[in-house]
C-alpha cells in the first residue's frame, strides 16, 4: 500500500503505453512481447529496471543457474538468465513465460559497420490472455518490483546529538533495530488498532491535502519505564519502512535551530522526542523567557544546573504544527513520556498529538507473547496463576523479558523465576 509512490505515475503510464502498443500489434499466432525500444531511454530504463528486479527475485529463488552480474561501466546489478533460458510462472490461473535473449545486429556509423549485441526479455503467453496480461499481470510485476526495492532499501537512524559543531545538522547510522509488531508484547487489540491507524495515515495523502492539513500524525506514547515505548517506535518505523529522527531537545540551543532541524528531515520519517517532560519545561507556555544572568533573556529551562532544553514550549508547538512543518511528504511525530500528567494540554490536543497510546504493565496476553518469543512456549500449567496475579503485580514487559533472558534454555526455570517475581510483587 506504500508502493505506488515509489514509481512515478509517468513511468506506470509509459509502461502501460509501451505494452499496449505491443499488445495491440499482436498476431493471434504470435504470443510474445519484447521489452525493447519503443520508449525513450529514461522510460525504457525504468521499465527494464522493474522487470529486472522482479525477475531477479523470482529466478534467484527458483534456480541457481540464474544469476546476477554487474557488467563493467554499469552501476546496476543486471540480471542474467542464460541465453535462451526461461522460466514459467502461473498467474491468476494462466501461464506466462519469461526468457532472455541476445540478438546480434549490425550498426553502421560513419561508414563503419559494427555488430552490436542487444539484450532483451521475451514474455510469452497464450494470446487469449492478452487482456489479463495487460491489465493484471504487468501492473503486478511493477508492484512486486517496487515492493522488493522498497524492502531492500537501507533505512537510517538520525540523531542531532553526535557532538556535531553544527547544532542544526543530523548524523546518521543504519537503522537496524529488530523490533516489529510480531515481537512486541502489547495487548493484541491495541496492536491492531495502532497498525490500522498507521495504514490509514500512510494511504491518506489526498485526504490530508484536500482538507488543508499537513500530512503528519502525532503520537504520544506514555507509560512507566520498560513498557515498550522505544520498542514500539522501532516497530512502527520497521512497519512503515520510515527513517527515524531521534531529536535530542537538550542539544538544541534555540527555536530557530529547532526549525532548521525540522526542515532538514526527509519525508517518510518518524521524528521522535523521547521523555519530553524531562527535556523541556512544559509547565507554562505563556511564560516565554525568564530574566536571569544580569537581565539577559534566557529561554525557559536554561538556568544553570538544569538539564532542560533552551527551546521553549511554543517552539515545540510550532515544530509540531507550524506552517513550516508542511514541507515535503509524510511525517509521524512521536513524543514519549513516563508522566503524561506533566504535559501541557496545548501539546496534547488533537491535531498535535492525534493518538495517545498508553503502554502499561504486562497483562496475560502480552505475557504469553513474550513467553512464546523468548522460550517458544505455547502454554504452561502455571499460566492460570500468572493471569490471576498479574493485575496486581505491576510487572513491566522489560522485567519479564529480563528474567526469560536469564534462562533461555531452561523453560521450567524461567517460568519458576518469573512466577516467583510476580508473587513477590503482588504481595
Ligand atoms: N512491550 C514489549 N514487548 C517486547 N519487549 C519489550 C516490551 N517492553 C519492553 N521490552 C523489552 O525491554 C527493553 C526495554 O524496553 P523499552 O526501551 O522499549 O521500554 P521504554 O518504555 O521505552 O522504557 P523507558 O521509558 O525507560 O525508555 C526492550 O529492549 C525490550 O527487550
Amino acid at each position: 500500500m506504500f508502493i505506488r509512490t515509489l514509481i512515478p505515475d509517468e513511468v506506470i503510464l509509459a509502461f502501460k503505453r509501451f505494452f499496449s502498443k505491443l499488445l495491440l500489434g499482436f498476431q493471434a499466432s504470435n504470443e510474445t512481447i519484447t521489452i525493447e525500444e519503443y520508449l525513450d531511454e529514461y522510460y525504457k530504463n525504468e521499465v527494464y529496471d522493474s522487470v529486472l528486479t522482479y525477475l531477479s527475485s523470482k529466478c534467484l529463488s527458483a534456480a541457481h543457474s540464474l544469476k546476477l552480474f554487474k557488467p563493467h561501466n554499469s552501476k546496476k546489478l543486471i540480471f542474467s538468465m542464460n541465453i535462451d533460458q526461461d522460466f514459467d510462472e502461473i498467474f491468476d490461473g494462466f501461464k506466462v513465460n519469461w526468457s532472455y535473449h541476445i540478438a546480434k545486429k549490425k550498426a553502421s556509423n560513419r561508414g563503419f559497420v559494427r555488430s552490436e549485441n542487444s539484450q532483451y526479455f521475451v514474455l510469452s503467453f497464450h494470446s487469449k490472455y492478452k487482456e489479463k496480461v495487460h491489465s493484471l499481470y504487468l501492473p503486478y510485476v511493477i508492484k512486486q518490483s517496487a515492493i522488493i526495492k522498497f524492502n531492500n532499501q537501507e533505512r537510517k537512524l538520525f540523531t542531532n546529538n553526535m557532538g556535531n559543531s553544527d547544532r542544526t545538522a543530523w548524523s546518521s547510522v543504519p537503522f537496524t533495530h529488530p523490533s516489529t509488531f510480531d515481537t512486541l508484547a502489547i495487548t493484541p487489540v491495541l496492536k491492531e488498532e495502532i497498525k490500522r491507524d498507521l495504514l490509514e495515515f500512510a494511504k491518506q495523502k489526498e485526504f490530508y491535502v484536500g482538507v488543508g492539513r499537513t500530512w503528519k500524525r502525532g503520537y504520544l506514547l506514555y507509560g512507566p519505564p520498560g513498557t515498550g515505548k522505544t520498542s514500539l517506535i522501532a516497530a512502527i518505523a520497521n512497519f512503515l519502512h520510515f527513517d527515524i529522527y531521534d531529536l535530542e531537545l537538550t542539544s538544541v540551543e534555540n527555536n530557530s535551530q529547532l526549525k532548521k532541524l525540522l526542515l532538514s528531515t526527509s519525508s517518510k520519517s518518524v521524528i521522535v522526542i523521547e521523555d519530553v517532560d524531562c527535556s523541556l519545561d512544559l509547565s507554562d507556555r505563556n511564560k516565554k523567557t525568564s530574566k536571569v544572568d544580569g537581565g539577559k533573556k534566557t529561554p525557559i529551562g536554561s538556568q544553570k544546573g538544569n538539564s532542560m532544553s533552551n527551546v521553549s514550549l511554543s517552539g515545540v508547538l510550532n515544530f509540531v504544527d507550524g506552517l513550516w512543518s508542511s514541507c515535503g511528504g509524510e511525517r509521524l511525530i512521536i513524543f514519549t513520556t513516563n508522566y503524561k500528567e506533566h504535559l501541557d494540554k496545548a501539546l496534547l490536543r488533537p491535531g498535535r498529538m492525534d493518538k495517545h497510546i498508553n503502554l502499561s504493565y504486562i497483562d496475560i496476553h502480552a505475557f504469553k507473547m513474550l513467553a512464546n518469543n523468548y522460550l517458544h512456549l505455547e502454554d504452561h500449567d502455571i499460566m492460570k496463576d500468572v493471569e490471576k496475579m498479574l493485575p496486581i503485580a505491576k510487572v513491566t514487559p522489560a522485567e519479564v523479558a529480563e528474567i526469560f533472558m536469564g534462562s533461555l534454555n531452561d523453560v521450567e526455570m524461567a517460568m519458576s523465576n518469573v512466577v516467583q517475581e510476580i508473587k513477590k510483587r503482588s504481595e
